[in-house]
């Protein structure tokens, strides 16, 4: 059953301009959450050029833009489906459909339409195991977190953050046609990055959620609670970034990577911790910390991934 939004705050919304090509196609790319995609595309091709096989570089590229069409696919159905609740937050009030600017069949047809391809295309491309990784992530972010999970429990992002760990397993299957223990591990370590990457958003995001009516972690166990939470996660985060290390599977260029990120993830979710805030948890410094952390979660991933890459191409060439 779809939630009853409880919009007990007015929100600004921006008057739209009308008539404007570039506008429009601007609209219809936003749909796709542009930004995102990019370094989900990046942890896909990570996996893909992990995987101990040579695959053609057109086979590749043709892999690399399926995951993009998913990814992009699978955030059409998201706001789609969000449109009453991305009507009343803040942050998402200006996005096309609950600013009326793209009709929400319309949004809901594209997405489909896209997912549709992006499997097809992976299928014809590449292999089956691929191609239904690629499938399932998509059924997984847009139907168990959307449309279950993000609405009824304080721990959607927790199970739902599989859906976003899935591409490094796609690239290398589309490479190999099959699974090893180093995607499930780059799966792992994206799984295990989402709570810190999406509660520090959530700390200051908090507002929103709860005018929303979405159960996210701050506005069901509060903003300290919250804190202790993103703390622990970078904490099992290290741990399991140095799987690779402790496998064999990564050398010492990946270990220090992995240590000196995840020194510094923890870094910040101490001073998430440590922030001023009032006897709630509530930053008294505009929540300062929890905004630095989320830039940080961005970058930690980026430079994560590219140290496994940069360890398997110092081995391959025998240093
Ligand atoms: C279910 C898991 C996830 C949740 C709930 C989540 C949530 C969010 C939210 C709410 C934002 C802000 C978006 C906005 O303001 O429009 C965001 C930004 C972002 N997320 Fe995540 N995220 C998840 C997984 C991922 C994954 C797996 C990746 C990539 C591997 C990722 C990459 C990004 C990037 C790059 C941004 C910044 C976008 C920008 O600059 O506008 N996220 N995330
Ligand atoms: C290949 C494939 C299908 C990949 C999927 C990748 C994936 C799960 C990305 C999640 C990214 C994201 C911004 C989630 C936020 O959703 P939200 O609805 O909680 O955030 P919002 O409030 O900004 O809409």
């Amino acid at each position: 059953m779809r939630p009853t939004v409880t919009a007990t705050e007015t929100v600004r919304r921006p008057r739209y301009e009308t008539g404007q090509v570039g506008t429009l196609a601007r609209d219809w790319l936003a749909l796709l959450k542009p930004r995102v995609i990019s370094l989900v595309v990046f942890t896909g091709a990570a996996g893909m050029m992990m995987a101990p096989v040579r695959i053609d570089p057109f086979t590749a590229l043709v892999s690399i833009f399926c995951i993009c069409l998913a990814s992009g696919a699978a955030g059409a159905i998201n706001m789609w489906y969000d449109r009453d609740i991305d009507a009343v937050m803040q942050r998402t009030i200006t996005r096309p459909v609950p600013a009326g600017r793209i009709p929400e069949g319309e949004a809901l047809a594209y997405g489909v339409g896209l997912s549709c391809l992006s499997v097809c295309l992976m299928w014809m491309a590449t292999n089956t195991l691929a191609a239904a990784i690629l499938a399932f992530s998509i059924f997984f972010y847009s139907v168990i977190y959307t449309m279950w999970l993000k609405r009824s429990t304080p721990q959607n992002i927790v199970i739902g953050g599989a859906a976003g760990a899935f591409p490094p397993m796609i690239g290398w299957a589309a490479a190999t046609g099959h699974m090893a223990v180093m995607p499930v591990v780059m799966f792992g370590i994206v799984f295990f990055w989402t709570p810190p990457h999406f509660w520090s958003l959530a700390l200051y995001a908090c507002k929103d959620y709860g005018r929303a009516g979405i159960p996210m972690l701050p506005v069901v166990h509060g903003a300290r609670h919250t804190r202790w939470q993103i703390f622990l996660y970078t904490i099992v985060l290290l741990a399991i970034s140095l799987v690779p290390s402790v496998m064999h599977l990564s050398g010492w260029f990946y270990t220090c990577v992995a240590l000196a990120l995840g020194l510094g993830f923890i870094g910040c979710a101490i001073r998430v911790l440590l922030e001023p805030q009032d006897k709630d948890g509530v930053s008294l410094k505009g929540d300062k910390a929890a905004r630095v952390s989320f830039r940080f979660s961005l970058a930690y991933l980026f430079f994560l991934f590219c140290g496994l890459l940069g360890d398997h191409f110092l081995r391959l060439w025998g240093f």
